[in-house]
């Protein structure tokens, strides 16, 4: 198993992809290059987020849940160097707008935001096609899936190097870009042998994590990538998660081409509202809640 989590080029991506399947198949993760989204705007939103997480408490509290878990979230006893901002949709042109009302943002910085929403976006949805069309899948659409969207902060302190900033966990969507800290690096994925492997920061690239939503999609083909986020050493380091995830009340069920008499269906269908509940309310955030629709 080779040590490194693999990267490809966007470009270089054909309709049937043995590369990104096999990718996608055995790991679950992969770094993108050649992705869409202008590397001046990705320095610009790495600066306009360390802007707005260094806003007061108060304004900062302002960015209220859109749904369960999108808005600012506190250093907490468990996570204390850890907060973010967020939103749910970044889709949708009036959430963006109201994140950048509720953060008091400078026409500078919406216009960045705003610039960054829909480069980002734009992203995901050709990454996830690109993904099902290595699966064999011609038309599938992700036009509709929403995307909640966080930004991270880790105030690392000389004392918290060698632990966790962000704990083992899997993402719940279908797929997350993560535009990753390329200073102090410490993100971590598991690989296939179970262990964790660091992956190193690789400036201008994206970070492409699947998520629960993907195994059952896929009828188990695919994998979820268990991650976390260690300190490697003292001072701040930023992320930038865009998570693709199907709408609340769409039903996750594998498209009729992954099903036959020697596939037949894994997992019993379920809204996406639904399986983030369980996830929620069962504290199940490493993937053991497919264990429950399985
Ligand atoms: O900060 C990072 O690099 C990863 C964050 C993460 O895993 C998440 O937001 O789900
Ligand atoms: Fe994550």
């Amino acid at each position: 198993m080779e040590g490194k989590i693999p990267v490809i080029d966007a470009h270089q991506i054909e309709e049937k992809s043995i590369k990104l399947r096999e990718i996608i198949e055995k790991w679950g993760c992969f770094r993108v290059i050649n992705h869409g989204v202008p590397l001046e705007l990705m320095a610009e939103m790495k600066s306009v987020s360390k802007e707005l997480l260094d806003l007061p408490i108060e304004v900062k509290r302002q960015n209220v849940d859109v749904i369960p878990g999108s808005g600012y979230m506190e250093p907490s006893e468990k996570n204390p160097l850890y907060e973010a901002l967020g939103l749910f949709d970044v889709a949708s042109s009036l959430s963006v707008s109201n994140f950048c009302s509720q953060l008091q943002a400078s026409p500078h910085q919406r216009e960045i935001i705003e610039s960054y929403a829909r480069g980002i976006y734009k992203a995901a949805i050709d990454i996830a096609s690109k993904m099902s069309k290595s699966l064999g899948l011609t038309d599938y659409s992700f036009e509709n899936w929403p995307c909640q969207f966080r930004i991270n902060k880790y105030s690392f302190t000389p004392e918290a190097i060698g632990s966790s900033g962000v704990q083992i966990h899997t993402d719940a969507g279908f797929i997350t870009i993560l535009q990753d800290d390329e200073n102090l690096g410490g993100l971590e994925v598991m690989n296939e042998s179970g262990e964790f492997v660091a992956a190193d920061p690789l400036p201008g690239t994206l970070v492409v994590n699947l998520g629960d939503v993907a195994v059952p999609w896929s009828n188990g083909i695919l994998r979820n990538v268990q991650h976390r986020v260690q300190c490697k050493g003292a001072g701040i380091r930023m992320s930038i998660a865009t998570f693709l995830s199907p709408p609340p009340d769409k039903i996750i069920e594998a498209p009729a081409e992954f099903v036959d008499a020697e596939h037949p269906r894994l997992y019993a269908p379920i809204t996406y509202e639904e399986l983030r509940r369980l996830r929620f309310t069962k504290k199940l955030h490493a993937g053991e809640v497919l264990e429950l629709i399985d």
